[in-house]
C-alpha cells in the first residue's frame, strides 16, 4: 500500500486527476469505479478541468458506481445515481450508455446485486476504482465487520452513517433509507487499481486503523493491505494519527517522478 500525505484536499483530487489522466492515455475506454460523498468532488473538478482543456479524452470512458441507496427512486435528487449524473457524467460530458450501475428500485435486489457483479465482469471489470472512507471505516457502503469477502448485496446502514449522510437530506436522517446496495468488498478487490482518497481530521482514526492496523472486518477499509496496487491519499489533518507518516513522506518525495501513484 502507497500512503501519499498531500497539504490540501485540492492537491490530492489532482494527483489523482493527473492518474486518471494517464491511465485513459494508455487505455481510452478504461472503467472508472467513481464514488460518493463529499471528499471525491476535487477530483472530478480537477478531472473536469483537464478533459475540458483537451488534456485528456474521456470520450470513450466507461463509469461504474460504487453502492446505492435501496428504494430511492433513481431520480430521486439524492439517489447515488442521480448524484453520479449531476457531479461526474454530466461535467465530463459521459452519457449514460457508458454508466453501469445497481438497481436500488429492483424488486428482486438480490437478483440485481447479482447482475450488477456480473455486469462488472463483463464489462471487463474496473480499472480504476475511487473510494472514500467513512467515520467508522467503510468504503463503498460495507459497514463494520462486512466480509472481506463479500460480494455487491444488501447491507443496513450503522445508525453514526445515516447521521453523516442526513445533511444530504435536509438534515433529516428519518429520510435517509436504512438499507442500500453495495460492491462487497471482494468485488472492491477485483479492481486494478484502488486509490482511496480522505481529507480531514474526523477521518484520521479510520485512515489509522485501514493503513496501520491489522486486516480486519471492524475496519472494512483495511482490506486495501490485501490488494497489490492499492493507494491512499491523506490531506494532513487525516494522516494526523499515522505513525508512519514521516517513512510515507519520505517514500513518495523520493519516488521516481515516471512511476505515478
Ligand atoms: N457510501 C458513501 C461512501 O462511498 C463515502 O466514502 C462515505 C464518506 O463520505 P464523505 O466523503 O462525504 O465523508 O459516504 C458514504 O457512506
Amino acid at each position: 500500500m502507497e500512503v501519499v500525505i498531500v497539504p490540501q484536499a485540492a492537491a490530492g483530487g489532482e494527483l489523482i486527476a493527473e492518474a486518471m489522466a494517464q491511465l485513459l492515455r494508455r487505455k481510452p475506454d478504461a472503467l472508472l469505479g467513481v464514488a460518493t460523498g463529499s471528499t471525491p468532488l476535487p477530483i472530478y473538478q480537477a478531472l473536469t478541468a483537464k478533459v475540458r482543456s483537451g488534456a485528456v479524452d474521456i470520450s470513450e470512458a466507461r463509469i461504474a458506481q460504487l453502492d446505492e441507496y435501496v428504494g430511492l427512486p433513481a431520480d430521486h435528487p439524492e439517489s447515488y445515481r442521480s448524484v453520479l449524473r449531476r457531479e461526474v457524467l454530466e461535467p465530463l460530458g459521459i452519457g449514460m450508455d457508458a454508466f453501469l450501475g445497481p438497481d436500488g428500485t429492483a424488486e428482486d435486489i438480490q437478483a440485481a446485486c447479482e447482475a450488477y457483479d456480473r455486469a462488472l465482469a463483463e464489462a471487463g471489470g474496473v480499472d480504476l476504482q475511487l473510494l472514500g472512507i467513512g467515520t467508522d471505516g467503510h468504503i463503498g457502503f460495507n459497514e463494520p465487520c462486512s466480509s472481506l469477502a463479500s460480494r455487491t448485496r444488501i447491507k443496513t446502514l450503522t445508525e453514526q452513517t445515516r447521521i453523516d449522510n442526513a445533511r444530504f437530506f435536509d438534515g433529516d436522517i428519518e429520510q435517509v433509507p436504512h438499507h442500500v446496495i453495495t460492491q462487497g468488498i471482494g468485488t472492491i478487490l477485483e479492481a486494478r487499481h484502488l486509490v482511496l482518497l480522505a481529507t480531514g481530521e474526523g477521518k484520521a482514526d479510520a485512515v489509522a486503523a485501514t493503513v496501520e492496523g491489522p486486516v480486519a472486518a471492524v475496519c472494512p477499509a483495511s482490506a486495501l493491505q490485501l490488494h497489490p496496487h492499492a493507494t491512499v491519499i491523506v490531506d494532513e489533518a487525516a494522516a494526523s494519527k499515522l505513525k508512519l507518516s514521516d517513512y510515507f513522506r519520505h517514500t513518495y518525495a523520493n519516488k521516481p517522478a515516471w512511476q505515478g501513484i
